[in-house]
């Protein structure tokens, strides 16, 4: 499919990252930053308004390589999708669900939001008597990524699902023609194992209890968001205990849908605040979210910024301090990279917990991380769950202490904007392959400059 959204510097190529910090005399920042639309909020609300009564039309929209990915999928499946844009370059679809079919195939690109609320979605055919396999695949990144939990919990449901015994990507499902009301999962490897099967739920005909059954559950709050949304289309979800979630059968409607602003992209943004001293702008930040971003303004004034929400604009300002500090970022992984870059620039050591399920994300980021970090001459040590970090050699250095180097992205759109944040203060930092952004927000680069306020 030609991709809906433009694509940065590519594989091989290398983008210069700007600097810009009160250290080194750059002139402070002064910017107002449009984010795009949320990509968890996008890619339910499009699975959702899939499965609802009659056509809807969701608007801001996520235009990425991770929602192009969702609505071929959904289109694969049977769902007719019209895609169109608004004056900001946020997306316009036109959904009009339809049976859902069998005997096609998805691909899941690196998205985990495709590679788990997807095959669950095969149910629906199964159960309107289309036992057509469907078979699911993605990038090579992709084939590390966990699925097995999400693979048995299927298999419970009835579905046969060959995956040679590996519980990651390639895999085939064929759908049973009914299911049970009720499955268990283990979801302490991704919290989309839960969401996936919350998703399809309502439409099954005795709805679904799903519990989970692991040790810990990372990023509650994108679950309680696959609630939220449920709930918006109508839909009763119950919540017994903190490990169980039931969804009552029903029919699910939506008058109409606008996605707010993705708070995590928001957060490099907010970060580049306190590096290069200044001011950022977030308009559209919503008063009531269940995006784990909204950690953010709590964890940038800890670290040395300030933050104020008036109106529906978040402004987050810096004077170049960054300091260290410890947190579970178990709520809200995703965030982890933007704070991990303040960590590695901050006067003084930090620690992040509750982080080991981002070893099997995009790419394993406790590795990665660790890796850039000491590729800069800091000091970053990856644990099974955690990352300490020296903090800067030299704080007071103009850069930090840090020495400017080629920097990694692992086909990992947040390690690119990792080493944007990094960028602004140490000298040198050139980003391999800053395309990688394009999985949720294409024009990183671009809106990186504006911010800046450089050609
Ligand atoms: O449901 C979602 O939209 C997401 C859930 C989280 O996944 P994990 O629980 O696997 O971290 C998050 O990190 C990811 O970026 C988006
Ligand atoms: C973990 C992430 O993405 P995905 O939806 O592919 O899991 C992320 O965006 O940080």
């Amino acid at each position: 499919m030609t991709p809906t959204y433009s694509v940065g510097l590519g594989p091989g190529q290398l983008w210069p990252a700007p600097v810009s910090s009160p250290l080194n005399g750059t002139r402070q920042l002064d910017a107002t930053v449009d984010v795009p639309g949320s990509k968890s909020l996008t890619n339910r609300y499009l699975v959702l308004a899939a499965l609802a009564d009659a056509p809807v039309v969701v608007r801001g929209g996520l235009v990425s390589r991770d929602s192009d990915l969702m609505i071929a999928a959904l289109r694969s499946l049977g769902v007719a999708i019209e895609t169109g844009a608004d004056a900001s370059g946020g997306g316009v679809w036109t959904v009009a669900p339809g049976p859902l079919r069998g005997g096609v195939h998805v691909d899941c690109g690196l998205a985990g939001t495709v590679m788990r609320f997807v095959p669950p979605l095969t149910l629906l055919a199964g159960i309107a008597g289309d036992m057509g396999p469907v078979t699911f695949d993605g990038d090579a990144g992709a084939r590390l990524r966990p699925m097995g939990p999400l693979l048995d919990a299927l298999r419970a449901l009835g579905a046969t699902v060959d995956d040679d015994g590996r519980g990651t990507l390639p895999f085939t499902v064929v759908p049973p023609a009914s299911v049970p009301t009720s499955v268990d999962v283990d979801s302490s490897a991704s919290s989309q194992f839960v969401t996936g099967l919350l998703l399809v739920a309502p439409r099954l005909p005795g709805g679904l209890t799903v519990r989970h059954i692991g040790e810990s559950l990372p990023s509650l709050p994108h679950i309680d968001m696959t609630c939220e949304t449920l709930r918006e289309a109508g839909i009763r979800v119950d919540q017994p205990d903190e490990r169980t979630w039931i969804v009552h059968p029903g029919t699910l409607h939506f008058d109409s849908i606008r996605v707010e602003p993705d708070l995590s992209n928001a957060g490099p943004f907010m970060a580049a605040a306190l590096v290069a001293g200044g001011t950022v702008r977030i308009p559209g930040w919503p008063r009531q979210t269940t995006q784990p971003g909204a950690l953010f303004p709590a964890l940038l004034e800890r670290m040395g910024g300030r933050c104020e929400l008036v109106g529906d604009v978040m402004t987050v300002t810096g004077d170049g301090t960054v300091r260290g500090i410890t947190a579970d970022l178990s709520p809200a992984g995703e965030i982890t990279p933007t704070i991990a870059a303040l960590c590695a620039l901050a006067a003084g050591a930090s620690e992040l917990t509750g982080i080991g399920h981002l070893r099997g994300h995009e790419t394993d980021r406790l590795a990665a991380i660790a890796t850039e970090v000491d590729r800069l001459g800091g000091v970053c040590l990856a644990g099974d769950d955690s990352l300490k970090f020296g903090g800067a050699p030299r704080p007071d250095d103009a850069d930090a202490g840090l020495v400017g180097a080629v920097m990694e992205t692992y086909h990992d759109h947040r390690m690119a904007t990792f080493a944007a944040v990094i960028g602004l203060r140490v000298a040198g930092v050139e980003v391999l392959n800053v395309g990688t952004t394009s999985k949720t927000m294409p024009e990183f680069p671009s809106m990186w400059r504006a911010m800046l306020a450089v050609a």
